[in-house]
């Protein structure tokens, strides 16, 4: 076991052990049955401290049960999800509120995310009330600094979230989840309703947040063009099982290449070229 200081400082309640294994995440022959169907078919994966895996598959794959096995929204039909050397948990109020602080999941449809009737402020307040012993002007201080770090301005802080842009309330839910220091971030499919300019934003900004804290990454993406440079590895799902983990670096070595992988890129490139030929003359139809 690796021990290391909590980057997280003093601030946090009732910290998870202080001992951080090597394997941030560990999942292992996970199952999962919905109303007779398999949704999950025996995967297994682990995220080194301070890795980042990226899920990809197309629709109906499984990717999203996967993120709320992890984030412990429902409950496995067996197998194991360990992380940060503790088991997922099924009962007991504080082990969830440890869960749900230490791992924090950022959706595509981020509509229900921020509560619409407080202000930016107060939803960036939220979680650090929730979850730290900061006080006002330490929360404050924390707010302002993840507003800049998800590159908002400090007049948006006075707006409730329905005036916020797609790109504006994307990096807001960006900044909730990131300002109690997770360990581990889920991001399920949540650059894929902006525009790619936007995308390539958001990206940056996971890269940086990784690298200054360290954090854990499960990207989650039908869009393979999105995850080299940000992930260090790639697991193919297809309908529910696993059809292989690489690193990045071999995406694009198609003798090792599961036939599915290469349908799923070469579909990325085609959505690619149509996009630069729309850019440069506009829709065809
Ligand atoms: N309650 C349920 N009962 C039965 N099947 C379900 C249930 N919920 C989801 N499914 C099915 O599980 C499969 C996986 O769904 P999931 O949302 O995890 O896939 P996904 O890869 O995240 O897809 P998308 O990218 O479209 O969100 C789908 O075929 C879906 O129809």
């Amino acid at each position: 076991m690796n021990i290391q200081n909590n980057y997280a400082g003093t601030d946090r309640k009732d910290s998870l052990a202080k001992e951080v294994p090597a394997r941030m995440l560990e999942v292992g022959q996970l199952f999962k049955e919905m109303n007779g169907r398999q949704i999950l078919n025996d995967i297994n994966f682990a995220i080194e401290d301070g890795g980042s895996l990226a899920i990809v598959g197309e629709s109906g794959s499984g990717k999203s049960t996967l993120a709320q096995l992890i984030m412990a929204l429902k409950q496995p039909t067996s197998g194991q999800i360990i992380f940060n050397g503790q088991h997922l948990p099924r009962k007991g109020i504080k082990a969830y509120k440890a869960w749900y602080r230490d791992i924090q999941i950022v959706f595509q449809n981020t509509a229900s995310t921020l509560n619409p009737a407080l202000s930016l402020f107060q939803c960036l307040e939220e979680p650090l009330k929730n979850f730290t012993t900061l006080n006002r002007a330490e929360r404050k201080n924390r707010i302002l600094e993840y507003l800049g770090k998800v590159g908002l301005r400090e007049e948006l802080l006075r707006y409730r979230p329905g005036k916020l842009s797609g790109g504006q309330y994307q990096r807001a839910c960006l900044a909730k989840a990131l300002i109690i220091h997770p360990k581990l971030l889920i991001c399920d499919e949540i650059v894929s309703n902006l525009d790619i300019v936007l995308q390539q934003r958001i990206i940056e900004l996971l890269k940086s947040i990784q690298r200054e804290q360290g954090l854990s990454l499960l990207f989650i993406t039908h869009d393979l063009s999105l995850v080299p440079g940000l992930c260090n590895d790639i697991l193919v799902m297809k309908d529910g099982k696993k059809i292989e983990q690489f690193h990045t670096s071999d995406l694009h070595n198609e003798s090792a290449r599961d036939a599915y992988t290469i349908a799923l890129l070469k579909s990325t490139e085609m959505l690619e070229t149509k996009w630069m030929i729309w850019k440069e003359s506009g829709p065809s139809s």
